[in-house]
């Protein structure tokens, strides 16, 4: 048996990507500290292994080919001192239950992808921040400086990187831990829909769906249809250092693969076609998505898909829209038929978060409820109005009882905000708001009243076999 990856730092010539202008970097102030940070990334050992990216590429391509479907969640921005281990159980728990319930609507096998072991850093809008007169770098995330607003707190730290490098392993070890003893028999994704639904305002309605999913066996956790599978992990590709430094090649295929984490996108922030990221990510071979705000035209999209995937590698390319609930009506239809019309095999999936964040009268930012699943509604209409598979979304989220988001079924408003907001970034749907727009949408869904549509009518797609 062959090793499956050597530790092979693809540091031997200096990748195209540094000649290339790349956004959204840190400003470290010790060149040789961030060296010796990139030095030990560099001997570290993979946190995944690229037989895993091939096999969440496989299920990617069963999403594309519109036989499956992709729940993605996760924090905005993973934290080194909250890190524990309930909480994470409680987030991974959550996006069970979500699948759970979006695979039933649709019926179709669900991909699960959390954001998570690996999401630490973060592209903003405005390079310092000035509270009280006084002026600091903006927080960039974990991997990069601390969210206090000290000087100190917030001047990089490149030993952040191995710092978060160690968290992300710890967070995977606990991962695939949860993934055992789900093997081992444990239904916890059944327990907790029943106990939101008979908690939940529309307690009739979801009671019946619950009942639904458990006639069609979908509460049983065991890998395969309607169940949610193996949980894989997600972080944006921002910090290029960072990246290149956890990039391997397989000895097995000579191929490149970035071993942080199995799927990588690009932010909306950095995926200038000439600049440093989409180079970057064009030159691994992990499966890969980018974020798609409403400021893209078609030509400039195409251009994105050449470059990111110009051998039309099934799998390879998940588009992931965040357009806004007022606009995606308007924008998203031309995108997808140009792209459809090309014949292209990309995922579409929404992520009803980022155009609708909004600031509360407390001054923090939120999100409405409504507004999401309005995101979400209108990608669904506009998907179906195309023929195109809806295939997938991706959420700010936690299993915590956190109050960032106003609306759903806790009934939250902006007076409730600061009792328990501990984002360090965005503002993520709690697990009940969560739950309520996974059960609202499954009441919804076009062509699928009540996800009632038996199990049957969900085919596998090949993708989604072990082995
Ligand atoms: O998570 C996404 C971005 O980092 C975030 O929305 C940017 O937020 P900002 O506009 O507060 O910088
Ligand atoms: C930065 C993010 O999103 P976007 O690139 O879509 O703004 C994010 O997903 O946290
Ligand atoms: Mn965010």
């Amino acid at each position: 048996m062959t090793t499956p990856l050597v530790g092979v730092p693809s540091v031997q010539s200096a990748p195209s990507w540094r000649s290339l202008p790349a956004r959204q970097q840190p400003q470290w102030p010790d060149a040789s500290a961030l060296d010796s940070a990139v030095q030990t990334l560099g001997r570290s050992l993979p946190l995944v292994f690229p037989r895993e990216c091939d096999l969440l590429k496989r299920r990617l391509a069963a999403v594309a080919r519109g036989e499956a479907f992709l729940v993605q969640g996760g924090d905005c921005a993973e934290s080194l001192d909250a890190a524990d281990a309930a909480s994470i159980g409680r987030t991974v728990a959550t996006l069970r239950q979500l699948a759970t319930v979006l695979g039933h609507a649709m019926a179709l096998p669900v991909v699960t992808v959390g954001r998570l072991a690996g999401q630490y850093a973060k592209p903003r809008s405005a390079s310092t921040e000035t509270r009280d007169g006084l002026e600091l770098p903006v927080y960039r995330g974990d991997a990069v400086n601390g969210s206090a607003f000290t000087a100190a707190a917030r001047t990089p730290d490149p030993q952040r990187l191995v710092r978060i490098y160690n968290a992300s392993a710890a967070t995977l070890n606990l991962v695939r831990a949860f993934g055992m003893r789900e093997r081992m028999g444990a239904a916890e994704a059944g327990d907790g829909l029943r106990e939101f639904a008979a908690g939940s305002p529309s307690r009739e309605r979801y009671e019946e769906l619950v009942a639904g999913i458990e006639q069609a066996g979908g509460l049983v956790p065991a890998d395969g249809v309607h169940t949610p599978g193996d949980l894989f992990t997600s972080h944006e590709g921002l910090l290029l250092d960072y990246e290149s430094a956890l990039t391997r090649t397989d000895v097995d295929t000579g191929k490149r693969y970035a071993v942080s984490g199995h799927l990588l996108w690009i932010g909306e922030r950095t995926r200038q076609l000439d600049g440093a990221h989409v180079a970057y990510f064009a030159g691994i071979s992990n499966p890969i998505a980018v974020k798609v705000g409403p400021g893209i035209g078609t030509d400039e999209l195409l251009q994105l898909i050449d470059k990111l995937d110009p051998e039309r590698d099934p799998g390879r390319l998940t588009l992931i829209v965040r357009m806004g609930a007022e606009r995606i009506r308007d924008v998203l239809p031309d995108l997808i038929a140009k792209v459809t019309a090309e014949g292209i095999p990309v995922g579409w999936m929404s992520d009803p978060m980022h155009g609708n964040t909004i600031g509360a009268p407390c001054g923090r930012k939120t999100r409405r409820f409504d507004d999401v699943l309005d995101e979400l509604s209108g990608f669904f209409e506009v998907t179906s109005g195309l023929g195109v598979h809806p295939g997938g979304v991706h959420l700010e989220l936690t299993g915590d009882d956190v109050t960032e988001c106003v609306g759903g079924a806790p009934g939250l408003t902006f007076d409730d905000l600061p009792d328990r907001y501990r984002s360090l970034c965005d503002p993520r749907l709690n697990r009940e708001q969560a739950l309520d727009l996974a059960f609202r949408l499954a009441d919804t869904l076009p062509g699928r009243p009540g996800g009632r549509r038996t199990p049957a009518a969900g085919r596998p797609g090949e993708g989604l076999r072990h082995g």
